[in-house]
């Protein structure tokens, strides 16, 4: 029998449009019968996001703004989050940002500011968006975020979102050291490069879809479903002993030289 998930309640956060790979990740956990919580940037995404809600089977109706760099906002959307759902049995954190400058060329122009605000976004925002989580929390949660590639080796034009991934996967496995006493895992998913509204910020990501396409060992790219079936695993009792964990679910290019 494939994972049921029914009778478990999920927040996403991150969903910009249908090509989110926060919105595979609902789309998988919807399928499998979960409750889902949505958290969004501001009233522009809600908008987005109720056009989007009535693809899915079940019944979604709680969307709360969450603005991951306002520490009293965090801790508000998770408070009302669980009185709202009674409790949560996990979180996935698809979150970041990088200034369009700070994407392209190279990373010793990268400024202060660029680089303190992306690591806020992409990296510190786990840490807080874990520690409010935590107070509503099922026995057995999950908290999984999304990485790349490029938080473990150098590739072009990436740079500080390179950087900011780099200490996302550390902060994983710090994570996961202090919640497992609690019962809760933290992981990470390290997609394949995937044509969204944040991937276009990117310089020259066209030519990587094709350098994946010609070189890696399945010979194509992934999508969002499948990259969101892995958030389910990891977000479910199915992957109950895997905690501090980053799988790679990039058609095995990380594999090779
Ligand atoms: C050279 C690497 C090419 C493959 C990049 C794959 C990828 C695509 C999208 C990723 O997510 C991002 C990328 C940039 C980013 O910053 C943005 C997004 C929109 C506008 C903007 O000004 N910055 C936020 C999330 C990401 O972390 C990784």
């Amino acid at each position: 029998m494939l994972m049921n998930l029914e009778g478990k309640t999920f927040v996403i956060m991150g969903v910009a449009n249908k090509r989110s790979i926060a919105w595979g990740a609902a789309r998988a956990l919807d399928q499998l019968g979960a409750k889902l919580v949505f958290t969004i940037l501001n009233e522009r995404f809600r908008r987005e996001l109720d056009k989007l809600l009535g693809e899915l089977e079940g019944n979604h109706d709680i969307i709360v703004e969450c603005d991951v760099t306002n520490d009293e906002q965090v801790e508000a959307s998770f408070k009302e989050i669980g009185e709202k759902t009674g409790g949560i049995d996990g979180v996935l954190h698809a979150i970041a940002f990088a200034g369009k400058d700070e994407l392209q060329g190279g990373y010793s122009e990268t400024t202060r500011e660029g680089f303190k605000n992306a690591l806020d976004i992409s990296a510190y925002s786990l840490a807080v968006v874990s520690k409010h989580a935590k107070t509503i929390m099922n026995e057995g949660g999950s908290i999984v975020t999304m990485t790349y590639l490029g938080g473990e080796r150098a590739m072009p034009n990436y740079n500080v979102m390179g950087v900011a991934k780099a200490a996302l996967e550390s902060s994983v496995r710090y994570l996961a050291l202090d919640l497992g006493e609690s019962g809760i895992r933290v992981n990470a998913v390290s997609a394949g490069p995937i044509r969204t509204l944040s991937s276009s910020a990117v310089g020259d990501f066209k030519s990587i879809l094709k350098e994946i396409e010609e070189r890696a060992p399945l010979k194509r790219n992934v999508d969002q479903l499948e990259v969101g079936n892995t958030v389910a695993f990891l977000l479910s009792g199915f992957s109950s002993g895997i905690t501090g964990e980053v799988l790679h679910v990039d058609s095995g290019y990380h594999i090779m030289a």
